[in-house]
């Protein structure tokens, strides 16, 4: 569990890991336009551990996320998640799984705006067809804090509020794994830090896995682990990560670009203010 490089590549995958990556490759386009996307990423992520995926833009995360939630295929090397090969399930088996076993929270929220916040986030159990029960419904809601917003629509909270509801609704099925793609990207900073607390006690009391993709080194720094992607390949990783650490090892892949060497887009945002 540190950046310590093993002769597989960062962390030998672990039989124990709830999401595993094998020698995964993606490859995209044909002879003349060939994209490794993925070339080569061996990782185990542990039960109750919160990762976050960085890199420059183009350098493989969503196609991490894509393929470690079985929503894209890996072109070769396998994925497990919580113990399940993904590669002989068809297309139905595994929508089945992600609906029972990967919670989602997205950057957009994705909320259905006719729907009140409870049948928001218990949407899932409905299509898992599972009668929510009024306890554990209560019980996460609570613990987002939106007891007194039960009946709203997403059109009546704040963004802060909506992505709330998305972690509950992604918490509701008691996932093996919540992925998370730029979750605070559309939220000012200091809603951004309420939602990451809102995922770190998720990690630290519920023994929730969560995996999160984000461009923000101060979201990154809540994870326990930072993977730093380069041309679809894991370079380096950070244990118990600051957001500084994290934006220094950022400017040394090239990540923000050619401007500021020193800037990042958290400075930014934040010199904005
Ligand atoms: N459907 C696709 N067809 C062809 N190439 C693709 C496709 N999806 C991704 N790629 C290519 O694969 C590489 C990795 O893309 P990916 O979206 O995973 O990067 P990323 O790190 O998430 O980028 P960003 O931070 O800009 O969202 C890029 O070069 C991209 O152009």
């Amino acid at each position: 569990m540190n950046g310590t490089p093993s002769p597989q590549g960062y962390d030998a995958p672990d039989r124990h890991a709830v999401v595993r990556l094998d020698d995964v490759h993606k490859v995209y386009g044909g002879s003349k336009n060939r994209v490794a996307a993925l070339d080569g990423v061996s990782i185990g992520l542990p039960r109750g551990s919160f990762t976050a995926v960085m890199g420059p833009s183009g350098s493989g995360k969503s196609t991490f996320l894509h393929c470690a939630a079985g929503l894209d295929r890996p072109s070769s090397g396998s994925v497990h998640l919580d113990g399940v090969d993904l590669a002989p399930l068809n297309e139905k088996e595994l929508t089945k799984l992600r609906r029972e076993r990967i919670g989602f929270i997205f950057q957009a929220f994705n909320l259905l705006p006719a729907l009140t916040v409870v049948d928001n986030v218990t949407l899932p159990l409905r299509l898992a067809g599972r009668r929510p029960r009024k306890a554990e419904v209560d019980e996460v809601i609570e613990r987002v804090g939106l007891a007194s917003r039960r009946g709203n629509r997403p059109g009546e909270l704040s963004g802060g509020q909506q992505q709330r509801v998305a972690i509950a609704r992604a918490l509701i099925t008691k996932p093996a794994v919540v992925f998370g793609d730029e979750p605070t990207g559309a939220l000012d900073t200091y809603t951004a830090r309420e939602v990451l607390t809102l995922l770190r006690e998720a990690v630290q009391w519920g023994g929730q896995t969560i995996v999160m993709v984000t461009h923000d080194p101060v979201a990154a720094s809540h994870a326990d682990r930072v993977l730093f992607l380069a041309d679809g390949k894991i370079v380096s990783a950070l244990a118990a990560p600051t957001a500084d650490q994290v934006a220094e090892r950022m400017t040394h892949l090239g990540a923000w670009g050619d401007t500021s060497a020193a800037e990042t887009p958290t400075h930014r945002r934040e010199a904005r203010r």
